[in-house]
């Protein structure tokens, strides 16, 4: 028993060895099996695949294939994990690096190859242009490097008053050409002594036309899209790719080295003028930031003007070598300064101011003719844009002037008292003298909201910062308040609150002062509110429940008073959105109030006996009567509370 086991174990190897074999066949079809499994497989050729059942042995190979597919996978993961499994999603950020090394990858090919088709298409022009352009950055780049740590990388050519100020001095080079090369040209200005003086003026004038396209314009940040452009590489490429490059270059071409072959002739440096379109640009800005920008207009249009008269006293002067100086009477006779000779016959016969000889030949009466209508035409177009310039500038005064004459005609017509209108007058000269304005909220209104607030919150903020009354408000409220502000003018002894009415308005005294009466005529002054102070507000903060809401005393202006006004329908739609502020200031009223009594009662107290203004008036005593002094003890603790209020105030 004991021998027979191995024989069964060597029966039973034997018996599972034989679907081993063929499974090592199926799994190696090509070679018949692994080769390294047993050394008879590599020494005989492998025997031919039993096949018991077609399909079967078919679905055999099909796992097999399987099997072999997905161990080339495993060995695929253990060098990169992901490489072959589209299941597993690799972390994000690993995908952004793959996918920003593709787009990296695309983009340099891209590159690349847009390199390459350049080498082959780009057109002469574009690569003179490019060898122009690094030919300059290779001899300015050291400049350009120091006028960025002066300038910085890029300006802002609106605010810049740097910019502003070069721009002036490239104005005078632009001018220098335009009225000088027309001189030149038609003048005989041109001679040995004088023609250095020239040729520097004349290179001076292109070193600044070169600094200007080379160091300024491409430092010009520009608007695309809404998008203010600071990045100095756009904006040069702004300036490269504009059309203002193309009138700078050609201005500065030298023509001038014609002379070596035509003489000195400014006709030469026509090309300078194409520079003008700089001199458009220096003119807006100055308008810009000039405070009375009309005079500049009123210089531009005379510039005009004298430069027409200009032009056509070199035509004059022209046409008189034309016919021969002193050939005929028409023409310049060749006596004293040729220039201002001529200019002179300019200005009388463009301006048809006459006067003149009469011309005689075909060609002076067609150039005397061509004058006459240029001079009506021309003339009075500019001399119509001085006015309209002029005009402008004065329309608020004028505006003013109408408004007041209206005025005084209708209270003349309605028969209004002279005492009334007299004051109706100076209310008006005074607003006009003191803001230059009758109604400034007319200004601001159609400005965006948020510039009303900047020039709101920059004028007044500070002095409502100081407002006794307004500590410990919201910051955001005083805002909102600024912003519902009107300016009104009191004249010297106008009553600007009642006692006793109905308080629907405060007010802030922004300059002059105001003074709190009472007593019989209003004679004693309390209090005298200065800039900066309040006054209205009690009445404004209680509620209309026992007539809180009525004026505890009269205030009347002394001098003139500028006061700001807010409304008590504004100044409750304001603490709606700030119930803290709004507890606050009702604090601040009630305490207000406390100081004084209780309003309510006083007013009705008053009403009912006539009496001064912060409670009964106690009867003069005799021996103070006698000296006709009508102020008593209680008046001295009244004025005491009025002061205790001020400090309160203030
Ligand atoms: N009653 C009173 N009012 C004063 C005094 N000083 C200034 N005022 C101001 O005068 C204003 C008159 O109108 P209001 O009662 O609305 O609010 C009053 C105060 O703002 C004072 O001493 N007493």
């Amino acid at each position: 028993m004991q021998e027979e086991k191995p024989n069964e174990k060597e029966n039973e190897a034997k018996k599972e060895e034989q679907p081993q074999g063929k499974l090592v066949t199926l799994l190696c079809p090509e070679t018949g099996g692994c080769n390294n499994t047993s050394s008879s497989v590599n020494d005989e050729a492998p025997p031919p695949p039993i096949v018991i059942n077609k399909y079967s042995d078919e679905q055999l190979r099909n796992v097999a294939q399987r099997m072999k597919e997905r161990l080339k996978l495993y060995k695929e993961k253990v060098i990169d994990q992901y490489a072959s499994s589209p299941e597993i999603t690799p972390p994000k950020e690993e995908q952004e690096k793959k996918k920003k090394e593709a787009e990296q990858k695309k983009k340099e090919e891209e590159e690349k190859r847009k390199e390459e088709e350049k080498k082959v298409k780009v057109p002469l022009k574009t690569r003179l242009t490019a060898a122009y352009w690094a030919s300059v950055d290779f001899v300015m780049n050291p400049l350009a490097n120091r006028m960025d740590s002066i300038l910085g990388p890029t300006i802002d050519p609106f605010t810049d008053r740097r910019y502003i100020a070069w721009l002036s001095l490239v104005t005078v080079a632009i001018n220098y050409n335009t009225w000088f090369i027309t001189a030149r040209m038609c003048f005989p200005y041109h001679n040995e002594f004088v023609n250095p003086i020239w040729f520097t003026m004349d290179v001076l004038s292109d070193v600044i036309y070169l600094l200007d396209s080379i160091l300024f314009q491409p430092r010009k940040q520009f608007v695309k899209g809404g998008d203010i452009i600071k990045d100095r590489a756009s904006t040069t490429k702004h300036y490269r790719e504009s059309e203002r490059l193309l009138a700078d270059v050609v201005s500065l071409l030298p023509f001038d080295l014609l002379y070596l072959q035509f003489g000195f002739k400014s006709g030469f440096r026509v090309n300078r003028l194409l520079k003008l379109d700089t001199f458009f640009e220096f003119s807006d800005r100055l308008e810009s930031i000039l405070a009375k920008a009309y005079i500049w207009r009123v210089i531009r249009t005379i510039g005009y003007l004298l430069f027409m008269l200009h032009l056509n006293a070199c035509f004059y002067y022209v046409a008189s070598e034309y016919q021969g100086i002193g050939g005929t009477k028409w023409v310049y006779s060749g006596l004293g300064s040729a220039y201002l000779r001529c200019y002179y016959f300019a200005v009388r016969s463009l301006i048809n101011i006459g006067g003149l000889n009469e011309p005689h030949t075909v060609f002076e009466i067609t150039f005397q003719m061509t004058n006459f209508f240029v001079g009506v035409f021309v003339f009075s177009s500019l001399i119509g844009q001085m006015r309209d310039v002029i005009g402008a500038a004065t329309a608020g005064q004028t505006y003013f002037r109408t408004s007041m004459d209206n005025t005084v005609a209708y209270m003349v017509t309605n028969n209004i008292p002279s005492l009334v209108q007299n004051r109706v007058r100076t209310w008006y000269t005074y607003t006009w003298d003191a803001q230059g304005m009758l109604d400034e909220s007319e200004l601001l209104d159609k400005m965006p909201l948020v510039m009303r607030t900047a020039i709101a919150v920059d004028i007044n903020l500070a002095t409502f910062q100081k407002i006794d009354l307004f500590k410990g408000c919201d910051q955001q409220m005083l805002v909102d308040m600024l912003l519902r502000l009107k300016s009104i003018i009191y004249l010297p002894g106008d009553f600007v609150v009642k006692k006793g009415d109905i308080g629907k308005e405060m007010y802030i005294i922004k300059s002059g002062a105001v003074q709190v009466v009472g007593g019989p005529d209003n004679s004693i002054v309390f209090v005298t509110l200065k800039a900066g102070c309040v006054f209205g507000e009690i009445s404004l903060l209680q509620s209309s429940k026992d007539g809180g809401n009525r004026r505890t005393a009269n205030v009347k202006a002394y001098g003139f008073a500028n006061l700001f006004v807010l409304e008590k329908k504004d100044l409750f739609d304001i603490l709606i959105h700030y119930p803290e502020s709004q507890k606050v200031l009702a604090r601040k009223g009630r305490k207000l109030m406390k100081a004084k009594g209780p309003a309510a009662a006083k007013v009705e107290e008053e009403k009912k006996k006539g009496l001064a203004l912060f409670g009964p008036k106690p009867p003069t005593p005799k021996l103070l009567r006698a000296f006709g002094g009508n102020f008593n003890k209680k008046m001295f603790n009244q004025i005491k509370v009025s002061r205790r209020y001020l400090s309160h105030m203030m």
